[in-house]
C-alpha cells in the first residue's frame, strides 16, 4: 500500500465531514418529482484502486439514479455500435456554455445537431443510435453494458424515477421533437425518449459508480480480469468530453479547481477518475444552480488539492 492510499483511507471521513456543511448551500432537484425525496444533507464517497482496494466515507451506500452520468456510458456504447463517423454525424464536439436542458443553440447552427453528447439534446440523439430492434432491447443492452462496467449484475432501473420523469419531461420532449424536425432523429420520438429516460433512471451507489470510473481510469480495461471492455480510443473521447462538458456549464471552473475528468447528474452523483489510478463515486443530492452537487464538488476539490491530482 502506498503512503497516499493510507492517507486517503485515514483522512477521507474527516474531509467528507468538512465538506458536508456545503450541502446546506444547495437544494435537491425537484423538476423530476421523485428526486425531491432524496436526503438533502447526505454526502458519500467511494474511491477504488485496482490494486489496494476500497476507501469510503459517509453515505456511500445511498442508492441514487445515474441521470446525466449515464450519458458518458451510452456515448461509449453508441461509439462501439456505430463508430466515430456514425456518432459525430449526429452530435458535435463542443461545449455550449448553456444549461444542460437548453434549446437555444439548436436553432443557431446548421445543421441543427446538438453541440455535444453530454447535454440533454445530445444524449437523446445518442439514445437513438443504440442498436436494438425495440426500446426494450436497447435498454437491455445498455443495462448489460453498465452491469459489466460496474462489476455488478444487480444494477437496474428505478421504475418510480422513470415514471416520474416520463410524466413530467415536457422540456426533454420539446428538445426531442425539435431534433426530429431537424432530421437528427430517424426513429419514433417517444421510443427514443423511453430509452433515454430508462438509462437516466438506472440506479447505483458510490461503489458501483467508482467501479465504472475505474474502468475509464484504466483506459477501458476491466481492473479485475484485464479484459478490454471499451476500446481505448473511445474512452479517450469520453474523457475529453468529461473535461470540457462533464460538469455542465461549470466545467471550466471544475477543470481549474479539480482538474479531473468527471460527470455529474441531477440526482447529486458525480463520477470522477484519476487516470491510471483511481475510480471515484460521490453522491450529495443538494445541487447548486448549475445542477452539480455542492458538497460533492467541494470534497473533490479538497482531495485534488491535498494529493495534487489535477491532470493539468
Ligand atoms: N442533468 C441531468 O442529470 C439531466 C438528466 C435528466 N434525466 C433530464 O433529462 O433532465
Amino acid at each position: 500500500m502506498t503512503t497516499e492510499w493510507n492517507q486517503l483511507v485515514e483522512g477521507l471521513p474527516r474531509w467528507l465531514e468538512a465538506s458536508r456543511a456545503y450541502t446546506a448551500q444547495g437544494s435537491v432537484a425537484a423538476y423530476i418529482p421523485e428526486l425531491a425525496h432524496a436526503p438533502a444533507g447526505a454526502l458519500g464517497i467511494t474511491i477504488m484502486d485496482g490494486a489496494s482496494g476500497v476507501a469510503r466515507a459517509g453515505e456511500a451506500d445511498l442508492p441514487f439514479t445515474l441521470q446525466s452520468i449515464s450519458k458518458v456510458f451510452t456515448l461509449l456504447l453508441a461509439l462501439m455500435d456505430n463508430g466515430e463517423d456514425g456518432v459525430f454525424a449526429k452530435v458535435g464536439m463542443e461545449p455550449t456554455g448553456d444549461n444542460f436542458n437548453s434549446m437555444l443553440k439548436l436553432e443557431l447552427v446548421d445543421p441543427g445537431i446538438p453541440f455535444n453528447p453530454l447535454i440533454n439534446a445530445g444524449a437523446i440523439a445518442i439514445s437513438s443510435l443504440i442498436h436494438g430492434a425495440t426500446p426494450a432491447e436497447k435498454t437491455e443492452r445498455i443495462l448489460a453494458f453498465f452491469r459489466e462496467l460496474a462489476g455488478d449484475h444487480s444494477l437496474a432501473c428505478n421504475e418510480d424515477v422513470y415514471r416520474s420523469e416520463t410524466q413530467t419531461a415536457h422540456r426533454n420532449r420539446s428538445l426531442a421533437y425539435f431534433l426530429k424536425a431537424n432530421g437528427v432523429l430517424d426513429a419514433d420520438v417517444e421510443e427514443v425518449l423511453e430509452v433515454y429516460f430508462k438509462h437516466c433512471s438506472i440506479e447505483a451507489n458510490c461503489r458501483q459508480l467508482a467501479r465504472m470510473a475505474l474502468v475509464l481510469a484504466h483506459d477501458g480495461t476491466d481492473p479485475e480480469s484485464g479484459r478490454e471492455l471499451v476500446p481505448r480510443r473511445y474512452v479517450r473521447i469520453a474523457k475529453s468530453f468529461m473535461i470540457t462538458c462533464g460538469m455542465y456549464n461549470e466545467s471550466g471552473a471544475f477543470a481549474i479547481r479539480v482538474g479531473l475528468p468527471a460527470k455529474s447528474g441531477v440526482s447529486g452523483g458525480i463520477l470522477a477518475l484519476v487516470p491510471g489510478r483511481y475510480g471515484i463515486g460521490v453522491v450529495g443530492p443538494a445541487l447548486n444552480a448549475k445542477g452539480n452537487s455542492t458538497a460533492g464538488v467541494h470534497l473533490l476539490q479538497t482531495l485534488s488539492a491535498e494529493f495534487d491530482w489535477s491532470i493539468f
